[in-house]
């Protein structure tokens, strides 16, 4: 069974992918194979510093991360020309992963934890899709947290995305995560005990 989670940025996907992780669900993490197709020597790297020049590396000719994503989550033409350069490579990969996966064990319950699953149709591929959702005003906080952003920047990475608002319309199973993480395991508990019975999975 194949499922998609999803949900706006900082809104909580990584962390309810670990809670499902941990009662044996198969992650399949887009932001973790976004990183392998762009390691040293990678197609999806030459594809990055033919389009936006060596200046997007670091030193030691690794992906300048940081240098990207300011010029990315700020300039909306640019982050659909990344989009196109490595979707495709990330898309092929998380099949293989899944495949592989769904091979090894056919009750296998996958997860695609995928931020951009709504935004780039990919929801045509998953049977239900689980968002994770926190009101705007707990995603701007924790994302400013996190990741030391300004209000404005941290907004302007919001608005890269579909609003979370907008997701939670799509989504089969809604996870309410602007509670506490006890709360939230409550919930991915009661997910869990969903996706077993319907999968037929032999897991616990
Ligand atoms: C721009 C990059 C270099 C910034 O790297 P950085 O380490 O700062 O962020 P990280 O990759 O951990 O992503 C953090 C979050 O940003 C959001 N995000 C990332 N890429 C995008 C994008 N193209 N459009 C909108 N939001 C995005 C997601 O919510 C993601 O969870 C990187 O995100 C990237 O290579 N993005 C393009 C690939 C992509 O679309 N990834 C999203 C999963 S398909
Ligand atoms: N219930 C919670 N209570 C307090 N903080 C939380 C809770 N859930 C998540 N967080 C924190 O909020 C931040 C965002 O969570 P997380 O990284 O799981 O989001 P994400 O949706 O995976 O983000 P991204 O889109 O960037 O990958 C993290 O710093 C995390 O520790």
């Amino acid at each position: 069974m194949l499922l998609g989670l999803t949900g706006s940025i900082a809104t909580g996907k990584s962390t309810v992918a670990e809670m499902l992780k941990r009662r044996g669900a198969v992650v399949v993490d887009a932001d973790q194979v976004a990183r392998k197709v762009v390691e040293p020597g990678s197609l999806g790297l030459n594809r990055i510093k033919e389009t936006f020049g060596s200046e997007m590396l670091t030193a030691d000719g690794q992906l300048d991360r940081a240098k990207l994503g300011e010029l990315v989550f700020a300039d909306e033409e640019a982050r659909l020309r990344l989009n196109a350069l490595l979707h495709p490579l990330i898309m092929d990969e998380m099949k293989r992963m899944t495949a592989e996966s769904l091979d090894k064990n056919p009750k296998s319950i996958v997860i695609w934890d995928v931020p951009l699953l709504i935004e780039e149709n990919l929801t045509q591929f998953v049977e239900q899709v689980i968002v994770v959702y926190v009101p705007q005003a707990i995603q701007l906080k924790r994302l400013m947290e996190r990741n030391h952003l300004t209000k404005t920047e941290a907004i302007k990475r919001m608005q890269s995305q579909l609003s979370i608002e907008e997701k939670k319309k799509v989504a089969d199973y809604i996870i309410d995560n602007s509670g506490s993480l006890e709360e939230t395991e409550r919930q991915v508990d009661q997910l869990w005990r969903y996706l077993t019975l319907k999968s037929g999975s032999d897991q616990p």
